[in-house]
């Protein structure tokens, strides 16, 4: 029996493949009996209807083709024929001669329907749209010469230009440019998403993507990428399901988690705000905030509800120690929002608590200097550590930082922590496992956006009653859930308007959004 289409959808949305895993999962296919020409067609046909929509006729008539030696090229010639007995004009321009057989099959029919083919790739400039065939996965080396030219001359066009499964030029497996790159207005990628679409450098050439789902069968993914994959996608109704939601009827406070935070100085009594009013959002039973002594009025004006730990402070208004405190009462620490570097020994104390810890900004500048390895030798509990990638420099001085799925999976070996190393791609590595949150907004690109990560992070491992759900899971789930905020108040208020106390307020919003729309599904 087909698997059921909404589980499917969901399941296939977290998968994340390299090249050579694609490659295997085809030969599966082939192998079963599937015919390569078949798949071909298959794969053409849904790329053509979803052209229409987006782009249609009565609108975007005028359609010129890229298209490449190999498969993708195969591809975009199917998507020509199809698109050309639908009524749309269409021109191609086939930039090499030897052109593989199935492709080249494409070709000589579509020639001999007197399809327009182009000498001269600025015979495509004048058109309404275009579609960009010219490699996919099989890309493996630096784009030069007339393809160069070609690739140029389209991106300076300024038309819509929608990518068969990679934009050109862009490498599958690590997301570089190679060379030049198409850069989309619109990316299909085929099948299953490829590791390109996570990667930073790869963002300002994919445009929005789409998944162009042709029915590979979930079994033969899982056999060559494992039931529980490596690297995995964070998707919405995996992180919903994640959520301490619905709660228990008869819950009370105690049973909802508590959470120390450690945070803030006379310098950031910002940040100490900000990571607060994250964990807040949580729904965290207790919440307790460590604070030098003169933040407790402003911190109370922000959260009433709190319990507001007084710390002898320093002169220059930072934590000076913390007060007698029974650390075993806390099911989570998160610590160093706005702390500055000079409370180590406060760290230090920490270091040593039998619970889950949240180390982010200041914190990590400390066990950076004493040493990342050696201050995290003896923890029990679960280290959670939140750099930026000059937090993560200073980490771990030995790990080169060009290839951030790498990074974050050699930094989680090496240090035993669950590691989220933030950017426009989060991603979260522990125990081998990588999971990446697949969107977010430049929005959050600005100061204080990071601590309000710190406390929901905190939050929600305090609140965590699953005995099944792996840190890592709850951790990545806080970062989807600080992008999807961002994307809303981004979409309602501008990229602009997304300051951290405004992107606190669409914490909860979002979640009951996503909530009811999967409800919705059911
Ligand atoms: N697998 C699947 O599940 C499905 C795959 N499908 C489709 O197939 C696509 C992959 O097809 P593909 O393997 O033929 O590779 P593709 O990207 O078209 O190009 C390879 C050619 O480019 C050449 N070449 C490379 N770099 C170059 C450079 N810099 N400059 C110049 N040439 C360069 C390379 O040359 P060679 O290395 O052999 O010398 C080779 O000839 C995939 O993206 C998807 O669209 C779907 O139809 C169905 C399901
Ligand atoms: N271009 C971007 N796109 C998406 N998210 C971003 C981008 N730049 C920064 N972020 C996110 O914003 C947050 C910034 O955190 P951080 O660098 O610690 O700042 P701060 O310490 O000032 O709060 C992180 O969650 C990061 O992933
Ligand atoms: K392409």
């Amino acid at each position: 029996m087909p698997e059921i289409i909404r589980d499917r959808d969901r399941l296939l949305d977290r998968f994340l493949v390299s090249t050579e895993q694609m490659q295997q999962i085809e030969s599966k296919i082939f192998a079963a009996g599937m015919p390569v020409a078949a798949l071909m067609e298959k794969v053409g046909g849904l790329i053509a209807r979803r052209f229409q929509i987006l782009y249609p006729r009565t609108t975007h008539r005028r359609v010129g083709i890229l298209v490449g030696m190999g498969h993708n090229g195969g591809d975009a010639l199917v998507v020509a024929r199809e698109l050309y007995f639908q009524g749309y004009e269409i021109a191609i321009y086939v930039p090499s001669e030897q052109l593989s057989e199935l492709t080249n099959q494409h070709y000589c029919y579509l020639s001999s329907l007197g399809v327009k083919i182009v000498d001269n790739v600025k015979d495509l400039t004048d058109r309404d749209v275009i579609i960009d065939g010219l490699f996919g996965f099989g890309l493996n080396r630096e784009i030069s010469g007339s393809l160069f030219e070609a690739i140029e001359l389209i991106n300076k066009s300024q038309l819509p230009i929608v990518s068969i499964d990679l934009p050109s030029g862009i490498h599958a497996d690590t997301g570089c440019v190679l060379g030049i790159a198409i850069e989309a207005t619109v990316t299909l990628c085929l099948g299953i998403w490829k590791v390109a679409f996570i990667c930073e450098q790869a963002i300002e050439y994919l445009g929005k993507a789409e998944l162009i789902d042709f029915d590979i069968p979930i079994a033969d993914i899982q056999q060559i990428l494992g039931k529980q994959p490596m690297i995995t996608r964070m998707t919405t109704d995996r992180a919903i399901s994640n959520l301490p939601l619905p709660r228990s009827s008869i819950t009370h406070k105690y049973h909802q988690g508590h959470l120390l935070l450690i945070v803030g100085s006379a310098q950031y009594s910002g940040a100490a705000i900000l990571a607060s009013l994250g964990a807040r959002a949580t729904g965290v039973g207790m919440l307790s905030i460590a604070v030098p002594e003169s933040l407790k009025p402003v911190l109370l004006n922000y959260l009433p509800e709190a319990l507001i730990i007084s710390c002898p402070e320093t002169e220059a208004g930072t934590i000076k120690s913390l007060p007698e405190l029974d650390l075993s009462k806390y099911q989570a620490i998160a610590c160093g929002c706005g702390l500055t570097e000079r409370p180590s020994k406060v760290v230090k104390q920490i270091l040593a608590a039998n619970c889950p810890i949240v180390l982010d900004a200041d914190a990590l500048n400390i066990i950076a200097k004493l040493g990342t390895e050696v201050s995290l030798a003896s923890r029990t509990q679960p280290t959670i550590l939140t750099p930026h990638i000059g937090e993560f420099k200073r980490l771990f001085t030995k790990i080169p930082t060009t290839n951030k799925l790498g990074a974050a999976s050699a930094a989680a070996q090496a240090s035993g922590a669950v590691i989220l190393v933030k950017g426009a791609r989060t991603v979260i590595a522990h125990d081998g496992k990588s999971i990446v949150i697949p969107d977010s907004t430049p929005a959050l690109a600005r100061g204080g956006s990071g601590d309000v990560l710190t406390g929901l992070i905190g939050g929600l491992i305090a609140t965590d009653r699953r005995q099944d759900l792996d840190i890592a899971e709850v951790v990545a789930t806080a970062a989807w859930w600080h992008s999807q905020a961002a994307i809303l108040a981004a979409t309602e208020r501008s990229q602009l308007g997304v300051d951290p106390l405004t992107l606190t307020h669409y914490l909860n919003i979002v979640i009951a959004k996503a909530s009811n729309n999967l409800d919705g599904d059911l």
